[in-house]
C-alpha cells in the first residue's frame, strides 16, 4: 500500500514535469492509475512499431549467430514494481545517464534517490528535475547507506576516486549496478575491486542518456547491454534484466564487461564520435581547398548526412540508402567504399589495442580526475565549436523551418 501510495505522488510529480497543465485536472483517486496507463500505452506504442513474430523469442539469429535477448514485454508495470516492492534504488551520480535512467525509474513507479556532491552541477541539476534535498536526493555516502540497489553513475574516474570512501558502504545483501564494465574491468588502474558478498551487475544502455529518455517519454525502449560480474543471490541475472526494463530498455542483449566496455571504449572513438568528426573534417577542409563555400561543403558534408541519407541506413539499412541515391552515386560510392575501408582498418586495429591495453582507461582517468575536468573538456570542445564548418552548420540549421533561435 505503502508503495502505491509512493508511486501515485512519483506519478502526478511525474505529469506535473511532462505536463503541467494536465496537473490540476488530475484527481488523486486516479494518480495510482497513472503511470500504469501512461505505461501501457507505450506499450501499445512499442508493440505496434514491433515486427510480428518477435515477441517473446529469447535466442535470434543474427546473421548466423543466435544470441539472447531480453525484451521489456517479460515485465509488465506490475511485475516490475512487485519486484522492487522492498528496494531502494540510490542513484550515485546524475549526469547524462543519472537523468535518464533515473527519471525513467522513478516514473515506472520505483523507491529511486539520487546522491551526488552538495552544491555540485548535478545537485543542482538534481533539483530541476524534481529531486527533493532529504527526501529524494541526498550526499553520496548517505544515499549509498539508504540504497539497496547501488547504481554507480559517477563519471568512470569518479567511480575510481570515490571508491575507497564508498566501497565500505556497499554491505552484504547490496546490489552494485554500473552502466560500463570501465571500473571492474580496468581495476589494475582504476582499484574498484567490489566486495565478495554483493551482486555486481551491469546494464549499458546503448546510447545517450537524453535518448534513454526521450525514447521512454515516446513509448519506446533504447537497446541496451546486460551483463553479470558477480553473482552471490543466484538472481543477478534476473535483477540486471529487471533493472534494465526499469531505468527505460526495449531490449537487452547480453554480455559481459569486459566485451562491454572494449566495444564501447572503441565505438565512441571511432565511428560514433571520434570518427565520424575527423571524416566530417577532413571532407569539409578538401571541398574548402577546392573552392567550394562554406555552405556547399556543409550541405554535402554533414547536413545531407543527418537528415536525408544516415536515416534511412538507420530505416532499413545500407542497402536501402544507397537504393535511394542515384546510379551515379551508386556506382562511385560501390567504388570508394572498399578504398574507405582499407584505409581505415589499421586506424580502428590501433584504436582497439589502446582499448584492449589500458591506454585508454588510463587517459581517461588522468584527465577527468582532474578538478578542472569540466572546464578542460568545455575549451577543446569550444574549439571544435569554433571550427569553420560547425560555424557555417549553424547558418544551415537556422534556415530549417523548425528551428527555434534559443535552441543553439
Ligand atoms: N553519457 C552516456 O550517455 C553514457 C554513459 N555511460 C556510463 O554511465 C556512467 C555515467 O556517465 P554519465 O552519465 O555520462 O556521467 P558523467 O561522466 O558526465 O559524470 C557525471 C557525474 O559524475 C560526478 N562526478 C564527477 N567527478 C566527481 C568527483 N570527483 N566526485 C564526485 N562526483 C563526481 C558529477 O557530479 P558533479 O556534477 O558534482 O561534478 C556527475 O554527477 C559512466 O560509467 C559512463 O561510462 C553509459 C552509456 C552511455
Ligand atoms: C557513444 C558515447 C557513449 O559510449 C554512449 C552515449 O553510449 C558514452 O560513453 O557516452
Ligand atoms: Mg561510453
Ligand atoms: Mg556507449
Amino acid at each position: 500500500m505503502a508503495s502505491l501510495a509512493r508511486s501515485a505522488s512519483q506519478a502526478v510529480r511525474a505529469a506535473s514535469r511532462r505536463a503541467p497543465h494536465v496537473l490540476a485536472t488530475v484527481k488523486p483517486a486516479q494518480t495510482a492509475s497513472f503511470s500504469v496507463l501512461a505505461r501501457a500505452s507505450a506499450v501499445k506504442a512499442a508493440q505496434r512499431s514491433t515486427p510480428q513474430g518477435t515477441r517473446g523469442v529469447k535466442t535470434l539469429d543474427f546473421a548466423g549467430t543466435k544470441e539472447v535477448v531480453y525484451e521489456r514485454s517479460d515485465w509488465p508495470l506490475a511485475k516490475l514494481q512487485d519486484y522492487f516492492k522492498n528496494d531502494t534504488l540510490a542513484l550515485i551520480g546524475y549526469g547524462s545517464q543519472g537523468h535518464g535512467q533515473g527519471l525513467n525509474a522513478r516514473d515506472n513507479g520505483l523507491n529511486v534517490i539520487v546522491g551526488v556532491r552538495k552544491g555540485g552541477e548535478s545537485w543542482k541539476q538534481a533539483i530541476e528535475d524534481g529531486w527533493v534535498p532529504g527526501e529524494t536526493l541526498f550526499p553520496i555516502e548517505e544515499a549509498i547507506q539508504k540504497g539497496t540497489i547501488i547504481m554507480n553513475l559517477l563519471s568512470d574516474a569518479a567511480q575510481s576516486q570515490t571508491w575507497p570512501t564508498i566501497a565500505p558502504l556497499i554491505t552484504k545483501g547490496k546490489t552494485l549496478y554500473f552502466s560500463h564494465g570501465f571500473s571492474v574491468v580496468f581495476k589494475d588502474d582504476t582499484h574498484v575491486v567490489p566486495p565478495s558478498d554483493v551482486d555486481v551487475i551491469l546494464v549499458a544502455p546503448k546510447g545517450s542518456g537524453r535518448t534513454v529518455r526521450t525514447l521512454f517519454k515516446e513509448g519506446r525502449g533504447i537497446n541496451s547491454s546486460i551483463a553479470v560480474w558477480q553473482d552471490v543471490s543466484g538472481k543477478a541475472k534476473e535483477k540486471a534484466i529487471a533493472l534494465g526494463v526499469a531505468v527505460g530498455s526495449g531490449y537487452l542483449y547480453e554480455t559481459t564487461f569486459e566485451k562491454e566496455v572494449y566495444s564501447d571504449l572503441y565505438g565512441e572513438r571511432g565511428v560514433l564520435m571520434g570518427g565520424i568528426q575527423g571524416l566530417f573534417l577532413a571532407q569539409y577542409q578538401v571541398l574548402r581547398k577546392n573552392g567550394h563555400s562554406p555552405s556547399e561543403a556543409f550541405n554535402e558534408t554533414v547536413e545531407e548526412a543527418t537528415q536525408s541519407l544516415y536515416p534511412l541506413i538507420g530505416e532499413k539499412g545500407m542497402d536501402y540508402m544507397f537504393n535511394a541515391c542515384s546510379t551515379t552515386a551508386r556506382r562511385g560510392a560501390l567504388d570508394w567504399a572498399p578504398i574507405f575501408e582499407k584505409a581505415n582498418v589499421p586506424i580502428f586495429e590501433q584504436l582497439y589495442e589502446s582499448v584492449r591495453n589500458g591506454t585508454e582507461t588510463r587517459k581517461s582517468l588522468e584527465f577527468n580526475g582532474r578538478s578542472t575536468y569540466r572546464e578542460d573538456l568545455n575549451k577543446e570542445l569550444e574549439v571544435i565549436n569554433n571550427q569553420e564548418i560547425w560555424r557555417a552548420g549553424k547558418v544551415v540549421r537556422s534556415l530549417r523551418p523548425d528551428y527555434k533561435p534559443d535552441s543553439e
